[in-house]
């Protein structure tokens, strides 16, 4: 078991009155919350986001990348559909935590990209692990997945958990000035799809 279910309350947000769960990594101490709406029940796949935290982006309306733009549509889509889940990570800055985000931006700053910044750190690209989502979804009787992603390497992450994702949703928003060379390091190195038609290779 990755994480233990420790309690739920309602949380209101201009989209909607989710429910929060809150569940514990026993080993780290780390704590992850799920976001859920309406009856999760049957098998009718449920509308899904996984969401690494993002500071940054998330709270203080960074322009750098796009996480903040990507979890406000997240949540207003599972509004407007009524039904759905966000997983909220706590795994900022792709698992390499937030001051050493800090130390990789401060690379960016001077020219590095997304991916050599962390290896200039001495990180791998993206040293996330999800498996604390199977148990999240267990806990919540959720087995189907519809998922709001980009990201190719999530898709087969959750799968390979024995998560079934049905169907992958893009999610491209938030595309600006600032975040234009970031979205063309995830789209060359890390395989995102990001171009702008709407594709189905999941
Ligand atoms: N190390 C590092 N982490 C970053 C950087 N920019 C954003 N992040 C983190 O990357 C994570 C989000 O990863 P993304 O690749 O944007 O998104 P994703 O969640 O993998 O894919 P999507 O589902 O398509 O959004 C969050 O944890 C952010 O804090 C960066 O330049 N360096
Ligand atoms: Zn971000």
């Amino acid at each position: 078991m990755a994480v233990r279910y420790v309690q739920s309350c309602r949380l209101p947000t201009p989209f909607g009155v989710f429910d929060m769960h809150g569940f514990e990594e026993p080993d780290t101490g780390k704590e992850h919350i799920a976001l859920t709406l309406g009856s999760l029940e049957g098998d009718e796949p449920v509308l899904a986001r996984t969401h690494s935290e993002c500071l940054t982006g998330d709270a203080l309306y960074s322009m750098r990348c796009d996480c903040g733009y990507q979890l406000e549509e997240a949540l207003r889509s599972i509004a407007r559909e009524g039904r759905g889940i966000l997983m909220y990570l706590r795994q900022e800055g792709r698992g390499i935590g937030l001051l050493n985000k800090i130390r990789a931006y401060h690379l960016q700053d001077q020219g590095a990209d997304t991916v050599e910044a962390n290896e200039q750190l001495g990180f791998a690209a993206d040293l996330r692990d999800y498996t604390m989502c199977k148990d999240m979804l267990d806990h919540l009787g959720i087995g189907r997945l519809k998922l709001m992603t980009n990201n190719p390497r999530k898709v087969n992450a959750l799968r390979g958990l024995g998560i079934d994702v049905v169907e992958r949703v893009a999610l491209h928003v938030g595309r600006n000035p600032h975040n234009e060379n970031y979205l063309a390091t995830k789209q060359s190195k890390l395989g995102h799809w990001l171009e702008t038609h709407q594709d189905d290779e999941a």
